[in-house]
C-alpha cells in the first residue's frame, strides 16, 4: 500500500512510503490480473473508423490561451500573491499571450482584487482578452460580472462536469438535468453580457464554455449539450454577427491514449452544428504524460484553440505545457507565434512565482536538454557544428540537437560538458570554443587523454575553464605557463640550396643560450640546434606532425601551429602548440612547446598538468 506523508514544503514533493507490512503487492500487479482487471477498466474508445486527423499536418499556430493564473495556480501549494500574478501576467504578455485566464473571481477577495487591480489600473493591455472562470452557480457568475466590470475585452468562461462519473458521483444528475443545469446558466451570463451592452459598457465579449471532463464524456452527449448550450447563447440571433461561441473540450484527467482524444475532437468537430460559429479549443491535463500528445493529435482534428501553462504547470501532473507545444511547432518551421526567445526569464518567472522548479531533462528548457555528456554525442555535435559553417543559410540540421540553442536564448556553453562518459571531440571542441584552436585529429586523443586522468582523478564534471586552463598548461600556451624551452629571439639565413640556418637565443630552465642549426625549413633548423645544444646533444627530436591554420580573421589574424615532435631514443611523441601572428614564430614555439613537453616523462608531466588545473579550482 502506499502511504502519502504530509505535503513537504521545502522539497516541494509529496513522499511515499512503502509500508513493509502491506499486502505483496506483485501478488495483484503481476499474479492476479483478475483482481487487477476489476478494479481498472480500460478506456472505451470511440468508434471513429474514418477518421481522417492521422493524415493532417499541424501547419499554423492556434489561438493560445494561457491558464497559469487560473488552473496553474489553483493546483500550487500556496497560490500566488496579487504581485506574483502580475509577474506571471506581464511575462505572458510578453511572450505574446492575447487570451490570458488571469483568475477565478468568485473564489476570494485576492482573486476578486486582482482582477480589479488590472482593470482598474490599466494593466491589461488593450489587444489582450482577460479570460475568467466561473461554474454554472448564479451567485458566482453574478460576482464575477462584478469582477470584470469596465475591462475592455473579456472571454467569460464558464464549466459544469457533463461525464457520468462526475453526473452520478458529484451532481446526481441526469444527462438532461446536466443539459438544463448549463443552459439555465448560460442564459443568465447571455442577460448580464446583453445588460452590459445596454448600460453603454465599453466591453467587448466572447463567451466560453467547458464541458467539464469531456474526454470522459460520452462524445454524442457532449454534441447535444454543447449544442444546446449553442442555442442557449446565440437565441434567436444572427451567428454571423456575433463572436464565435468558445467550446473549451477538457481532458480533465487524462484517462487514454492521446488518439483517443482526437478521435473525440475530430467526432466534436463533425458532429456540432454550426461548426462555422464555433471555436474549438483543447485543455489537456498531463495524468498519463501525453498531454502534449493529445493537444497535437487535437489539433490535427481540427481544433482552433489551446488552452495550457508554462512548463506544464496545473493540476496533479499539470496543465499541457505550452512552452513544449509552442517549441515542438518551432522546430517544424511553423512560427507558433509565441515568443520564447528568453527562456531563462521565462524559467526564473514562473519558478520564481509558482516555487515549482524546471525538471533538468523538461523538453526544450531543462538545464541538461542541450547538453551531451557522452562522446560519441560531443562528436557528432562538433562534426554537425563544422559541417553547418559551411553554409549557415541551410535549415538547421545538427545532431542530437533539434534546436539551435541560441533561438532561446541560450549560448553553446551548455553544449557540451565532460565527464568521465565524454570523448575526444567534445574536449576538442571545448578547446576550439575556448581559444579557437582547431585541433588536429591526430593530436585530439593525446590531450584528451590528460583531460581523462584529471577527469578520473577528481571524478567530477571537468567544466570548460578546466580544460582551458588543462590545455594552457599542457601545451604552455598563454603567458602564465612556462616550458623548459622558451623562445627569445631568431634569424634565418638562406644557403644557395634553399635550406635554412637558425640562429637565436632560447632559454633552457631559465638560463638564456645561444644555439643554432641547419635545416630544410624553418622548423628542422631549429629542432636540429635544440637536439645538438640540449643536454650535450643526448636528445634526438623529431618531426612527426605539422600543421598550422589561421586564427581569426583581417587585421586580427594571427598563425596557430601544431607540431608533434618524436623522441627517436624513447619513441615517445609529444605535441606543442602556439599562435602568433608570425606563422614562423608561431611553428618555432610549437616546436619548443613540444621539446618542452618531452623533456619531463609523461607521468611527472601528468601529474603537474593535473596539479596545475585541480589546484586552481575554487
Ligand atoms: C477542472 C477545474 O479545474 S474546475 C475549476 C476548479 N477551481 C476551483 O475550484 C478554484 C476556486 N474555487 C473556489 O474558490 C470554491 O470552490 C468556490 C468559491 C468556487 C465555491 O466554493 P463553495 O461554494 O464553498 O463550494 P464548493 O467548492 O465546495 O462547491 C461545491 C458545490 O458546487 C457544485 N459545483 C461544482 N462545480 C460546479 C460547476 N461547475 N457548476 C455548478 N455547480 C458546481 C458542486 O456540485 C457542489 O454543490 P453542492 O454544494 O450542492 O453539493
Ligand atoms: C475548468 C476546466 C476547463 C478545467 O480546468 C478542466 O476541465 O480541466
Ligand atoms: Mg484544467
Amino acid at each position: 500500500m502506499l502511504a502519502r506523508s504530509a505535503l513537504s514544503r521545502s522539497a516541494n514533493i509529496i513522499t511515499r512510503k512503502m509500508q513493509t507490512s502491506a499486502v505483496n503487492s506483485s501478488a495483484t500487479w503481476i499474479k492476479d490480473p483478475a483482481a487487477l482487471a476489476a478494479k481498472y477498466s480500460p478506456f472505451k474508445s470511440v468508434d471513429l473508423p474514418n477518421r481522417t486527423w492521422p493524415d493532417q499536418r499541424i501547419t499554423k499556430a492556434p489561438r493560445w490561451a494561457s491558464s497559469d493564473l487560473r488552473d496553474g495556480n489553483q493546483a500550487l501549494v500556496n497560490p500566488m500573491t496579487i504581485e506574483q500574478k502580475k509577474r506571471v501576467f506581464d511575462l505572458l504578455v510578453k511572450c505574446g499571450f492575447k487570451e490570458i485566464e488571469a483568475g477565478f473571481p468568485s473564489a476570494s477577495e485576492t482573486e476578486f482584487a486582482w482582477i480589479r487591480q488590472l482593470i482598474e489600473q490599466k494593466q491589461c493591455p488593450d489587444d489582450v482578452w482577460l479570460q475568467v472562470l466561473t461554474p454554472a452557480r448564479e451567485e458566482l457568475i453574478r460576482r464575477t460580472f462584478q469582477g470584470v466590470r469596465d475591462a475592455n475585452k473579456v472571454i467569460l468562461h464558464m464549466y459544469n462536469a457533463a461525464a457520468p462519473i462526475f453526473r452520478e458521483q458529484v451532481f446526481g444528475n441526469t444527462q438532461q438535468q446536466t443539459i438544463d443545469l448549463a443552459v439555465k446558466h448560460v442564459k443568465i451570463v447571455r442577460e448580464l453580457v446583453d445588460e452590459a451592452i445596454a448600460r453603454g459598457d465599453r466591453t467587448q465579449w466572447q463567451f466560453e464554455y467547458s464541458p467539464e471532463a469531456f474526454s470522459q464524456t460520452e462524445p454524442d452527449f457532449a454534441v447535444r449539450l454543447c449544442n444546446a448550450v449553442q442555442d442557449a447563447w446565440f437565441g434567436a440571433r444572427d451567428k454571423s454577427k456575433e463572436a464565435p461561441i468558445i467550446f473549451n473540450l477538457p481532458a480533465t484527467v487524462e484517462v487514454a491514449t492521446p488518439n483517443n482524444y482526437a478521435d473525440q475532437i475530430e467526432y466534436f468537430c463533425r458532429n456540432v452544428q454550426d461548426r462555422q460559429h464555433i471555436i474549438v479549443s483543447l485543455h489537456t491535463h498531463n495524468d498519463r504524460g501525453t498531454g502534449v500528445a493529445a493537444s497535437e493529435l487535437g489539433l490535427m482534428a481540427g481544433a482552433d484553440r489551446v488552452e495550457g501553462c508554462l512548463f506544464g504547470n496545473g493540476e496533479r501532473t499539470g496543465n499541457v505545457d505550452l512552452v513544449t507545444l509552442a517549441m515542438n511547432m518551432y522546430t517544424q518551421g511553423v512560427s507558433p507565434e509565441l515568443d520564447f526567445s528568453n527562456m531563462e526569464e521565462c524559467i526564473e518567472v514562473i519558478t520564481s512565482c509558482t516555487d515549482i522548479g524546471v525538471h533538468p531533462r523538461a523538453p526544450w528548457a531543462g538545464e541538461l536538454v542541450f547538453t551531451a555528456f557522452s562522446g560519441s554525442h560531443q562528436d557528432a555535435i562538433k562534426k554537425g557544428f563544422h559541417h553547418r559553417k559551411r553554409d549557415e543559410s541551410k535549415p538547421w540540421q545538427i545532431p542530437y540537437l533539434p534546436v539551435d540553442p541560441a533561438d532561446i536564448g541560450m549560448t553553446y556553453e551548455a553544449v557540451i560538458r565532460v565527464n568521465s562518459q565524454s570523448g575526444k571531440g567534445g574536449v576538442a571542441y571545448l578547446v576550439q570554443r575556448a581559444l579557437q584552436l582547431d585541433l588536429p585529429k591526430k593530436m585530439q586523443p593525446a590531450f584528451y587523454q590528460v583531460v581523462q586522468s584529471i577527469s578520473e582523478r577528481t571524478a567530477k564534471e571537468i567544466t570548460a575553464d578546466d580544460i582551458e586552463k588543462a590545455f594552457r598548461a599542457t601545451y604552455y600556451y598563454g603567458p602564465e605557463f612556462n616550458g623548459r624551452f622558451t623562445l627569445v629571439d631568431y634569424s634565418f639565413a638562406t644557403g644557395a640550396d634553399g635550406k635554412k640556418s637558425f640562429q637565436g637565443t632560447v632559454s633552457i630552465d631559465g638560463a638564456e643560450k645561444k644555439i643554432s642549426g641547419d635545416g630544410n625549413g624553418p622548423v628542422s633548423a631549429l629542432l636540429n640546434a635544440l637536439n645538438a645544444a640540449w643536454d650535450g646533444g643526448a636528445h634526438n627530436l623529431e618531426v612527426k606532425e605539422y600543421s598550422e591554420h589561421a586564427l581569426g580573421a583581417g587585421s586580427d589574424v594571427r598563425a596557430a601551429s601544431y607540431v608533434q615532435l618524436v623522441d627517436k631514443a624513447s619513441g615517445r611523441a609529444v605535441w606543442g602548440v602556439s599562435s602568433s601572428t608570425d606563422v614562423t614564430e608561431a611553428s618555432l614555439k610549437a616546436v619548443l612547446s613540444a621539446a618542452s613537453n618531452a623533456a619531463v616523462p609523461a607521468e611527472r608531466r601528468f601529474a603537474e598538468i593535473e596539479d596545475q588545473v585541480v589546484g586552481s579550482r575554487v
